[in-house]
């Protein structure tokens, strides 16, 4: 709802109220017009303010209402007699005013915010654009350029850069709303029409074309294939080409298409799968409402080569003292030479002051004596690992939490080997540490409710996006990776290049192919899994290795190019070849194609010409079994928690959703069917044979995903 106040002799106040971001849900809508007609009514009102309840102005339209039918008076008409008004009408932005927000705020006459506020028209990452005129004010009040940065990024911006834009007129400290009082009193009485954005010409620039196209590529390049940020282009050049009617009727189009989108329901339910991993939960009922995170102001980091300088920068970063610790003085030197650069290049580019009094180097653990919570980035090594902890048990206070960063080792088998169980978690953190948004947060049998809550709290600081899970082999990312990973070997063998399958996956929406994403990390990392797990072993034969291991299929194709020293970019050539060693740039290589070309004529295979959606089907359906067999186990707590990994970690298209939103999307009952025929073809893969739960949503004609919640408790049960 919207609360109308008749404040001072002449001034009327519009306060939103629909906690916690006073979103302009049909209520708020129909509030606002009724007060807005009040205030008109009322012969002393000269002035309106409008504003929101708990000093939050507005987080644009009620996402929540997106998927029902829309009822109420339209943002558009709504924003227009606002502008229209006779009366002058004053926008006071405390906090946020993103999206509709920002329009309803742009169809006020002046804009005040306090210097706290965050602003922006973020619609392009619900898949959609700025449709209640934002396409075609903002461009009026700031230019081209700069309104195409603002609606194709989605970014929020402070209110010190808006004041910069000429989106605001006002910055201060203190109360907005009195302030905007105040400018409304200063400036009554003055002529509206060049305050009314939809008035004014067009936003010219000497070469329209010219900018839109650049700002296409940069979209089309930043994310393939999606749909709102090109649709945004397109709206925006309309402001700048026609008159602001024919505009809003191009925006309008543009928002139909969209907003029937599969690509706007996969983000908008993208944002709120992110708010309910936040929400995490415990098999045995503990959860983020129930369990109290005791604070963390000094953290040690053991081991810094790259993940354990990327951790420290993060940690660093959020305010958190470190007491970093390496096991010689020479990798000790290189690990603060790096940490330092990185931290002394983000106050640089931040503006802020060197944040390097936090950080302490040393070579000794008696230092982590009085830190409240330990982050292990050592090799991944199950025995050196195991040494690191029951050195840290003689040095540790009692209380202090361990974390190991692992990406797949048994957090339960580390934990045995300390005197504090319930005080072990797995942290696992993607490359570089520093960069990526991801952390799983993985809790072992005997990891105390505590312990999880302050390692999430912890991440949440780091700015991490942070997702709780069991404790099993790979934990989640990696474990579904291995048979996307599996599928796409399986394709090279059976006649596809490198090439193709990468082609295919990028079109798909990945932001790099399978392949280029092995180059780039050293395909040497999964050789040494696969020797570690037995795979790889020295009675093998090196001429014709086995194509079946622990009577699975089995793709010795990576094993054999580690062989050859081809290790991806930092050889100079992997499945790519590369200009130099290091250098980023894949070019496809003649001598992989032959090296393909005699595999499979030594193993008699007859290579097929293979399809993108054979690609598509193979390696991205059998991701989502996986998924399912892990909501089985109960190692998250729901669908919402893979796709979170997934987007955060695994560069999958924001606009799928997630690799479970993606098979509710297809259809459950095409998933089961696509995998039983593959399975059929590829008996020795046991990974495509279907999981018992995709058999039991589909019998149950297959409810929408917000419900497997509920099917997957009864599992058991009911089968
Ligand atoms: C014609 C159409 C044109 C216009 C289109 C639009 O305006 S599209 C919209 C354009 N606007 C945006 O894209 C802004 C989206 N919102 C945000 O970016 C952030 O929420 C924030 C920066 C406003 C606050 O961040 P924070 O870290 O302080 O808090 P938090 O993120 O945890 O959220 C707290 C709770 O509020 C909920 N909720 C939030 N917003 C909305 C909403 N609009 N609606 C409904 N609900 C919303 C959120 O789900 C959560 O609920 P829960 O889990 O407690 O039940």
């Amino acid at each position: 709802m919207a609360l109308y106040t008749r404040v001072k002799e002449s001034i009327a106040v519009i306060t939103l109220k629909n906690p916690p971001v006073n979103a302009l849900s049909t209520a708020v809508r129909r509030g606002i017009v009724e007060s807005l007609s009040q205030a008109l009514q009322d012969e002393q009102v000269k002035a309106v303010v409008f504003c929101g309840e708990n000093n939050t102005f507005c987080g644009g339209a009620d996402i929540k209402e997106f998927s029902g039918s829309m009822s109420g008076p339209p943002l558009v008409p709504m924003i227009h007699s606002i502008e229209a008004s006779e009366k002058l009408i004053v926008a006071a932005i405390e906090g946020v005013a993103l999206g509709g927000g920002l329009e309803l705020a742009l169809g006020c006459h002046y804009r005040v915010a306090d210097t706290n506020a965050r602003l922006g028209l973020p619609e392009v990452t619900l898949g959609l654009l700025p449709a209640a005129g934002g396409t075609q004010r903002l461009p009026r009040l700031i230019g081209i350029t700069a309104a195409l940065e603002l609606i194709t990024t989605g970014r929020h911006i402070s209110a010190k850069e808006a004041l910069k834009l000429g989106i605001v007129d006002q910055v201060i400290e203190g109360n907005a709303v009195l302030a905007a009082m105040a400018l409304a009193l200063s400036v009554i009485g003055q002529p509206l029409n060049a305050r009314r954005l939809s008035l004014q010409a067009p936003a010219w620039v000497p070469d329209v074309d010219y900018v839109c196209e650049a700002a296409l590529a940069r979209v089309k390049q930043r994310s393939r294939g999606a749909m709102a940020p090109v649709a945004c282009v397109q709206a925006v050049r309309a402001a700048a080409m026609l008159p602001y009617s024919k505009g809003m009727e191009k925006e309008r189009q543009l928002m139909d298409m969209l907003f029937r989108s599969s690509q706007a329901r996969a983000m908008q339910y993208a944002f709120f799968a992110q708010r309910s991993a936040g929400k995490w939960s415990l098999p045995n009922g503990a959860q983020w409402n129930n369990t109290k995170a005791r604070n963390v102001e000094r953290v040690g980091v053991i081991g810094l080569g790259t993940m354990g300088q990327g951790i420290a920068v993060s940690l660093v970063k959020a305010g958190i003292s470190v007491v970093a610790i390496e096991v010689d003085t020479k990798q000790l030197e290189l690990g603060k030479k790096a940490v330092t650069a990185m931290l002394q290049r983000y106050a640089q580019r931040q503006g802020v002051s060197s944040p390097l009094h936090l950080l302490k180097f040393t070579l000794s653990f008696h230092q982590l004596r009085d830190v409240d919570l330990v982050i292990e980035a050592v090799f991944e090594d199950m025995n050196l690992k195991k040494r690191v902890f029951s050195e840290l048990c003689k040095v540790l206070k009692e209380n202090t939490i361990i974390c190991t960063n692992t990406s797949g080792l048994n957090v339960d088998e580390l934990a045995a080997v300390t005197d504090r169980q319930h005080l072990v978690v797995g942290m696992h953190f993607f490359a570089p540490a520093h960069v990526m948004r991801l952390l799983e947060v993985v809790y072992g049998s005997g990891s105390s409710p505590e312990a999880v809550a302050i390692a999430m709290a912890l991440g949440k600081r780091m700015q991490k996006v942070c997702v709780a899970v069991g404790n099993c082999s790979g934990f989640v990312g990696n474990r579904m990776l291995k048979h996307y990973m599996d599928q796409s070997v399986y394709l090279l063998e059976e006649g596809a290049t490198p090439e193709q399958v990468d082609q295919a996956l990028e079109e798909f929406g990945f932001a790099m192919g399978i392949f280029k994403v092995a180059d780039l990390s050293g395909l040497d990392v999964g050789w040494r899994v696969r020797k570690a797990s037995g795979l790889i072993s020295p009675d093998i034969d090196p001429v014709k290795p086995s194509r079946w291991r622990f009577g699975r299929r089995y793709c010795p194709l990576p094993d054999m190019l580690c062989q050859q020293g081809r290790l991806g970019q930092k050889t100079g050539h992997g499945w790519y070849l590369y200009n130099s060693p290091g250098s980023k740039e894949a070019k496809c290589d003649p001598e992989i194609l032959k090296f393909l070309e005699d595999y499979r004529l030594k193993y008699g295979i007859i290579p097929r010409r293979i399809s993108s959606q054979e690609v598509i089907e193979r390696c991205v359906f059998s991701l989502a079994n996986e998924g399912l067999r892990i909501l089985e186990e109960g190692i998250t707590a729901g669908p919402e928690d893979i796709d979170i990994i997934y987007l955060f970690g695994y560069g999958w298209p924001r606009y799928r959703g997630g690799p479970m939103f993606y098979a509710a999307q297809v259809g459950l009952s095409v998933v089961l069917e696509k995998l039983e025929h593959y399975h059929h073809l590829q008996p020795d893969v046991p990974s495509l044979e279907p999981s018992q739960l995709l058999r039991k949503l589909v019998a149950e004609g297959s409810p929408p995903i917000q419900q497997w919640k509920s099917h997957i408790k009864n599992l058991h049960s009911q089968l």
